[in-house]
């Protein structure tokens, strides 16, 4: 594993990388994003980050880095990175070299720039005016041709992310820093939830359709910024406010301003949050995330009845759905499958060989469960197919006399720019087949996704229509911003 490690006293005269270890591509899958996590005002700010970040674990796994500014040593700047999971690139001893009161972390899964240390993030940077850290969850679209117009006119970029052109806008702007992000902030196109620190400011920033979540908190007098509110709840942190997209949020020894670069365009909170990426013991927009997944279950339930004997979803996403399914149908829900928790990102995957003779690494189906029932299968997407073809096998294999796969999203047919790595568009099942070509490859027995309308109306609940607005583009290709679709979005810069 490599590991970078770096004090920074007030004079830091230089930055080192190491290269990384490369993406593990052990199973298809649909990659999770990037969490940060924020604290200004904390005495422990680096632990609290520790604990945030662990929360926050589901959304990135390649690497973990915590930078701290430290107001009681004249604001020196303090930071670690390393691949890997936040509890294997921290210890006790790390922890403790990170003094401060004002951090900023990060937990990563790349979306563009190679799984590499040179990559992870917070970015750290020296300027004229200091030190500056960058963490970010998203992705900028018109980031290749940012760095090209710099790169033209002298700019040397450190590292292939796309979240190193926001340091460089920056940093030649003329003006002063809250004026430079913001035009910098201006500048750029994409989904993304910043948090920016300097040796004396914690700015806070969401894209201009708030695609990615970001929340406030508070824990005593600090403020608290993540991507989830899971982490408010490990770190015993108040919610206080959803950062609202196009709003910048201001911090230093003066306290917080709430300003904004940009108007609320178009609010459009990325669905698969909704469906997949956040815990289920988050809220998006003040809607927990296990309620909508158990009214998408309901709603499908109305939308697509099957007569069947049991109800199971795949863990553990949807397993909120499947209870919801189970309880507007009557029909049982089961744990007909089993997901072996140990299964992450190290373990080697069996050979083809082995496959065949049944190795089976992350899932398996309850024999005693299933067996001669009629199972009705809730997931969450299908992305290539791969999963859903695997798990129908697996609980044909065990015993299921039929399998009705019930999905909680619509077809997924359109890739993302946005930070989530999905497959090109040739890759995505549903991007070029019907409904019953998909389930006949997937060997089912019938097979059946969310209406667009349903899904929205689950998100929103009882309360009236669902009007907060959301991008829905992998369904229904409507983007909120202008996308390169000839580019390769997750090749590097
Ligand atoms: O159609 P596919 O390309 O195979 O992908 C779809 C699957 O990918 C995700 O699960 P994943 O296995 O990533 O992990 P999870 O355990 O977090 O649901 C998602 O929940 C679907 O089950
Ligand atoms: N998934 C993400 O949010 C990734 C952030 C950034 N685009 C990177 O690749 O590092
Ligand atoms: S395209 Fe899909 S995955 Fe990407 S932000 Fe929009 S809803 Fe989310
Ligand atoms: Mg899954």
């Amino acid at each position: 594993m490599s590991h970078e490690v770096m004090t920074l006293p007030r004079l830091w005269t230089g930055n080192h990388y190491n290269e990384g270890i490369g993406r593990d591509d052990m199973f298809d899958k649909l990659r999770e994003e990037c969490g940060v996590f924020g604290v200004f005002g904390h005495p422990d700010a680096a632990g609290l980050s520790y604990y945030g970040l662990h929360a926050l674990q589901h959304r990135g796994e390649e690497s973990s880095g915590i930078c701290t500014v430290d107001t009681a040593r004249g604001n020196a700047f303090n930071y670690h990175r390393g691949m890997g999971l936040v509890k294997e690139v921290f210890d006790k001893e790390k922890l403790d070299m990170l003094a401060g009161d004002r951090s900023i972390g990060h937990v990563r899964y790349s979306t563009s720039g190679a799984s590499q240390l040179a990559n992870a993030q917070p970015l750290i940077f020296r300027y004229r005016d200091g030190d500056l850290g960058v963490a970010t969850n998203g992705n900028i679209v018109n980031a290749p041709e940012i760095r090209r117009e710099l790169e033209m006119s002298g700019s040397i970029f450190q590292t292939s992310s796309d979240t190193e052109v926001i340091a460089h806008l920056i940093a030649r702007s003329p003006k002063d820093f809250v004026t430079a992000a913001k035009e910098a902030l201006q500048r750029i196109v994409g989904g993304f939830a910043f948090l920016i620190m300097t040796n004396d400011k914690l700015l806070v920033a969401s894209d201009p359709h708030g695609l990615r979540p970001l929340v406030m908190g508070r824990i005593g007098d600090a403020y608290v910024f993540s991507s989830e509110t899971c982490a408010f709840e490990t770190i015993g942190a108040e919610y206080v406010r959803d950062v609202q997209p196009g709003e910048l949020l201001i911090l230093d020894s003066t306290g917080m301003t709430e300003d904004r670069y940009a108007e609320i365009e178009r609010r459009a909170t990325c669905a698969m949050e909704y469906i997949y990426f956040a815990r289920p013991d988050s809220d998006i927009n003040t809607i927990n995330i296990h309620s909508a997944r158990k009214r998408m279950g309901q709603r499908l339930a109305i939308e697509s009845f099957v007569d069947a004997d049991i109800v199971t979803g795949v863990p553990d996403s949807s397993i909120s759905a499947a209870i919801g399914y189970a309880e507007q149908t009557g029909i049982p829900y089961e744990l007909g499958l089993i997901k072996n928790k140990y299964t992450g990102r190290t373990f080697i995957q069996p050979s083809q060989e082995l496959r065949e003779k049944g190795v089976k690494m992350k899932l398996s189906a309850v024999r005693k469960v299933v067996e001669g029932k009629r199972v009705v299968m809730i997931d969450d997407s299908i992305v290539r197919g791969t999963t859903s073809r695997r798990i129908v096998n697996l609980l044909r294999e065990a015993g299921a006399t039929e399998v009705h796969v019930r999905i909680t999203s619509p077809p997924f047919k359109n890739p993302c720019y946005y930070g989530i790595d999905t497959p090109d568009r040739k890759e995505l099942i549903a991007s070029f087949r019907t409904v019953e070509e998909i389930c006949k490859e997937i060997n089912a027995d019938s097979l059946s996704f969310l209406t667009d309308q349903g899904f929205v109306e689950s998100v929103g609940g009882n309360d009236g229509a669902y009007n907060r607005g959301m991008c829905l583009a992998c369904f229904d290709n409507d983007y909120p911003t202008v996308v390169d679709e000839e580019s390769d979005k997750s090749c590097s810069c």
